[in-house]
């Protein structure tokens, strides 16, 4: 069998509380990616989901499990290649970005760091980059402020793109955005996929998104992995009771999405 670009054991979170108990957030998930796939993660407010991304995204010390990228297990303190390798597109588009910079600085710092880009090269990368998801070369002076939502959230996909990862771990990119945007950076993020192979860790809220978007679904509960699988056997045969109980708060209007 072809090995999984990105192979999750066991991970578990407690989260230390002063002057309370401890909190364990995540127990034991397990998964695998593979390359160009999308594994989305649901379940309800605090279940874990983001405490599991940022972990292996390597913003937050996993307290046991391990993550082995590409065949090489991920150490705590990350390698520059590792932290490359896999980026995070937050859910606040606009806090996500240092307001302090202009939209070619916030692009040239991750150029600078993995590619040592600098000049007429640094310059024709970010040009590029701005191309890529569809942002008119003119806003390089501009500052966050100045841009939409929407924009700033493609700006945050180029600065992803920029490190050129293997994985992007997308954490409910959308939800701060209206409908129409929301579909717009959906299909910016399918069609990045498509032309360059990078694998997806996406949560969402909206089951339809998921749906739409994930080759395999995990669903957490209360920091477990309730049941995990291929997206259309979770939605059309959801073998656990929560699961289950998910699918079917989905809005009977958003039903055209699927193929029954
Ligand atoms: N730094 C922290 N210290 C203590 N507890 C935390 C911390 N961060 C998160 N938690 C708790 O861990 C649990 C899981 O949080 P997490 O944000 O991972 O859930 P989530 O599924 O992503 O939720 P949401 O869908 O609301 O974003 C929650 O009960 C949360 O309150």
């Amino acid at each position: 069998m072809e090995q999984a670009l990105l192979e999750v054991s066991h991970l578990s979170k407690v989260y230390k509380r002063k002057g309370g108990p401890d909190f364990s957030a995540v127990k034991e998930v397990s998964f695998s990616l593979s390359k160009g796939e999308t594994l989305g993660i649901v379940g309800e407010s605090g279940s874990g989901k983001t405490t599991v991304a940022k972990m292996v995204a390597g913003m937050l010390p996993l307290t046991s499990g391990s993550i082995v990228l590409d065949g090489q297990p991920v150490e705590s303190r990350r390698s520059k290649n590792t932290k490359q390798n896999i980026q995070y597109i937050f859910q606040d588009p606009v806090s996500s970005l240092n307001p302090r910079l202009k939209i070619k600085d916030i692009l040239a710092e991750p150029l600078k760091l993995y590619f040592k880009l600098s000049g007429e090269a640094l310059d024709n990368r970010i040009h590029k980059l701005l191309d890529d998801v569809g942002i008119p070369k003119s806003y390089q002076d501009r500052y966050p402020k100045e841009l939409s939502g929407g924009q700033c959230q493609r700006i945050g996909i180029a600065r992803a793109l920029a490190a050129e990862p293997s994985i992007m771990v997308c954490d409910e990119p959308t939800s701060a955005l209206d409908m129409t945007i929301q579909s717009q950076i959906l299909e910016l993020l399918q069609e990045l996929q498509r032309s360059r192979g990078i694998s997806y860790i996406f949560i969402a809220h909206g089951l339809e998104v998921i749906y739409t978007i994930s080759n395999r679904v995990l669903v957490m509960k209360q920091g477990e992995v309730m049941e995990t699988g291929a997206t259309t056997q979770v939605f059309h045969s959801p073998q656990h009771a929560y699961t289950q109980t998910l699918i079917q708060s989905i809005p009977k209007i958003e039903l055209p999405y699927f193929e029954y």
